[in-house]
């Protein structure tokens, strides 16, 4: 089968990971491993490959702390192919019904409320960097029309990882992705961590105006060293050369224009594997804050919701180790007939609470268009028609 194939094939439960590079799709449970010590589960993992054989596929939670459990599936059937991009034009994309309704969590003021908070805590905790986020549920009349916005995902991003993974209780984590926490093919590591964020336009003045203004933002050039760094540090222990380029560049999404930087490694012990890097990566600042301990601290007293699988990871790992983990951002957590969509932004000391709002809302177009959505009738957290 050919990855339109695949895309076409999906359906709610399978697993999905669809980049510029390949296409994968795993069907059922062969056997499950979950738990809240990463590290102890990335060797469980291990073990359970070389046995076995084959790829695990699944998700890291933000916080495996606070008792959202990381679950890796060793999946019934795998089925690989090369991008999806160009044959997925031969789909039709999919209509998705109009939602029942739309609420914000946060209200948006309150979400402004929050950042501003969290810009005079930055001073007071010794915060370098905090990233505080919003939802909006979104109900069904129905049931929640996972597989329709998993395939219109992939239809709008040739670049960048859409996924699906199935959550325990039932629930499907679907997204596209643009950051790669980290790949590993061989002894070759890839981490593209992504902080600076501004909306793309559909008007190409303004689209161009605001990639400038990013590349020129100092408080975004700071968020992003923050992150940079921080990867670095990480990645460091496990690498024997390390290249960290000295200067962001501009990376697009159809929604997003952002800051990133490509950190290229070579494993020091091969026997390292993708999911062992993952887990000592997470979480990165991108979707978290330097210190971590006092960011998470800070975050679970801002955000009125608890994070889920939301800004953890989502990717595969097989039986040589080699494997893609991406950041779960751009997301939406769906239920039996709902969904929570969340969007974050990176907040520092010179950051705005009202830009950090729209920030926040052009993020959730990634979603919104997905679902054939309007993403400003989105924005107000009410009944969108
Ligand atoms: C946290 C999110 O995105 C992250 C935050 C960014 C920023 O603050 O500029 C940019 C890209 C992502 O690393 C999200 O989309 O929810």
């Amino acid at each position: 089968m050919d990855a339109a194939g695949l895309v076409e094939h999906y359906r709610r439960g399978d697993f999905l990971f669809a980049t510029a590079h390949r296409t994968i799709l795993t069907r059922g449970v062969a056997h499950e491993i979950t738990g809240t010590d990463e590290h102890a589960l990335a060797d469980r993992v291990s073990a359970a490959l070389a046995e076995r054989g084959g790829i695990a596929t699944g998700v890291l939670p933000y916080d495996a702390a606070s008792g959202t459990p990381a679950r890796l599936v060793v999946p019934q059937t795998t089925h690989t192919a090369g991008p999806a991009h160009p044959d997925v034009g031969r789909l039709t994309r999919e209509h998705v019904g109009v939602p029942a309704a739309v609420r914000a969590v946060p209200e948006p003021p309150n979400h402004v409320g929050a950042v501003r908070t969290a810009v005079t805590e930055l001073a007071v905790r010794d915060l370098r960097k905090v990233v505080l986020a919003r939802a909006l549920d979104v109900e069904f009349a129905d049931e929640a029309p996972v597989a329709a916005i998993v395939r219109n995902l992939v239809l709008d991003h040739r670049h960048g990882h859409v996924y699906a993974a199935d959550l325990p209780g039932g629930r499907t984590l679907l997204g596209a992705s643009p950051e790669l926490l980290v790949s590993r093919r061989g002894g070759r590591v890839v981490a593209h961590p992504l902080a600076g964020s501004m909306p793309r336009s559909a008007d190409a003045a303004t689209d161009t105006a605001n990639a400038e203004a990013l590349l020129g933002s100092k408080k975004d050039l700071i968020e992003h060293t923050i992150l940079t760094e921080a990867v670095a540090e990480a990645l460091g222990p496990f690498c024997r050369t390390l290249d960290v380029p000295a200067e962001p560049a501009l990376e697009r999404t159809p929604a997003m224009w952002h800051l990133g930087t490509r950190i290229i490694g070579e494993l020091a012990d091969p026997a390292t594997t993708a999911l062992q890097l993952a887990s000592a990566l997470h979480p990165t600042p991108a979707i978290c804050g330097t210190p971590v301990a006092s960011a998470r601290q800070l975050i679970g007293e801002l955000e009125p919701f608890d994070r889920g699988y939301y800004a953890g990871a989502t990717g595969w790992v097989d039986s040589e180790g080699d494997g893609e983990w991406a950041v779960s951002i751009r997301c939406a957590d769906a239920g039996a007939a709902s969904l929570r969509m969340y969007a974050g932004g990176g907040i520092v000391a010179d950051s705005d609470p009202q830009a950090e709002l729209a920030e926040t809302s052009a993020k959730f177009a990634t979603l919104a268009h997905a679902m054939g959505l309007d993403p400003d009738a989105l924005q107000h957290g009410s009944r969108p028609r």
